[in-house]
């Protein structure tokens, strides 16, 4: 059992995070969308090339949804985060979900402030569960662009609290939580997809940097025999194969992205992404093919349905 009498609950709780401020340039837009996958199949691909190049004469790249969730990655220290009270292994740590609410297109290039906020913590006795929240709001403007709550899964941190009423706490609706039930019907559309061996290489260069992703070493330790995928990188391939699918290529439908990370995937592994739409909202699920394995399930909601689906 990890020793675990330094975790401070209400320290943690107690904590102010700083403002932080998040500049992108188009550039940075268009290096992760080809960390995502975008055109990775299809150099001309006609719903993608827009992420990384100004088709048609269009004067600026496309931004994906799932940029959002880099905007606060800077306030980690090596990919893991720092918090007074907070006691943990940062070798252990795994990304769990990832909750993204969209309130206007992203602009090729901003500058961003962002304020974070503890949004849970949760004492699961083999680890500790972490949700911080950050609302990012465009400098110039003042207006509030996306809310990102992303849930770190900290394994052996778990047991800082009473065993018969384990600590929880939690500021926000259960409706937005991504557990869900998968469909037992066929699925509406299947998209495959292939990371590529240096997936998790380029990934990084959007501003991860835990060397979880790169570092066989540390993956050993960590309790894998290779470096593994970060998760929002696979979320990344699942959302660009609902946009594909479902959206038609327009991304400016979707309003909310969820997504719960199952299983690890290694890169170079095949991507099966099944989707099933309910009025609004796309459930998805993507699998690694050489493993048969569900590795990530979650929904998107979008503002409408296109008619010819
Ligand atoms: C300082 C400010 C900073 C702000 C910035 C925030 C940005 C944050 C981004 C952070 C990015 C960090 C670095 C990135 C790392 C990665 O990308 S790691 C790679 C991606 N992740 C994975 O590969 C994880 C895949 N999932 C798993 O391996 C497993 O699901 C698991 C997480 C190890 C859990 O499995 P297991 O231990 O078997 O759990 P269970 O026994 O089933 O359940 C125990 C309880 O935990 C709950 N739970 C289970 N899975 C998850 C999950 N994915 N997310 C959240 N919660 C989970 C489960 O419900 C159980 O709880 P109860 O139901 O209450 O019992």
């Amino acid at each position: 059992m990890a020793d675990n009498s330094r975790f401070d609950h209400d320290l943690v709780l107690a904590h102010k995070f700083p403002e932080t401020t998040f500049t992108y340039t188009e550039r940075d837009a268009a290096v992760y969308a080809l960390g995502v996958g975008a055109c990775g199949r299809n150099a001309i691909d006609s719903d993608e090339l827009k992420y990384v190049y100004h088709e048609n004469g269009q004067q600026f790249v496309q931004v994906l949804p799932t940029f959002a969730a880099l905007f606060s990655l800077g306030s980690l220290t090596n990919g893991s985060i720092d918090l007074p009270g907070l006691q943990y292994d940062p070798r252990l740590l795994l990304h769990g979900q990832q909750y993204i609410q969209i309130y206007k297109p992203f602009p090729s290039s901003a500058s961003l402030i962002n304020k974070v906020s503890l949004a849970g913590l949760h004492d699961k006795g083999k680890a500790a569960i972490l949700e911080l929240e950050t609302k990012s709001y465009e400098k110039q403007s003042g207006e509030l662009l996306c809310m990102n709550r992303s849930t770190i899964y900290l394994r052996g941190a778990g047991g800082f609290s009473n065993s018969s009423h384990p600590y929880s706490y939690s500021n926000y609706r259960e409706n937005q939580a991504p557990a869900l039930k998968i469909p037992e019907s066929q699925p509406f559309a299947v998209f495959e997809d292939c990371t590529q061996p240096s997936q998790a290489l380029l990934y990084r260069l959007s501003g991860d940097y835990n060397p979880l992703h790169s570092d066989p070493m540390i993956a050993e330790v960590a309790g894998f025999p290779r470096p593994i995928l970060h998760g929002l990188c696979s979320l990344g391939f699942a959302v660009r194969a609902v946009i594909k699918c479902i959206c038609r290529g327009d991304a400016n439908i979707i309003t909310t992205i969820s997504g719960r990370f199952l299983l690890h995937v290694y890169p170079g592994e095949t991507l099966i992404t099944e989707m099933w739409l309910e009025g609004s909202r796309v459930i998805y699920q993507a699998k690694v093919k050489e493993r048969n394995r569900a590795v990530l399930s979650g929904f998107v909601d979008l503002l409408r349905v296109t008619s010819s689906l």
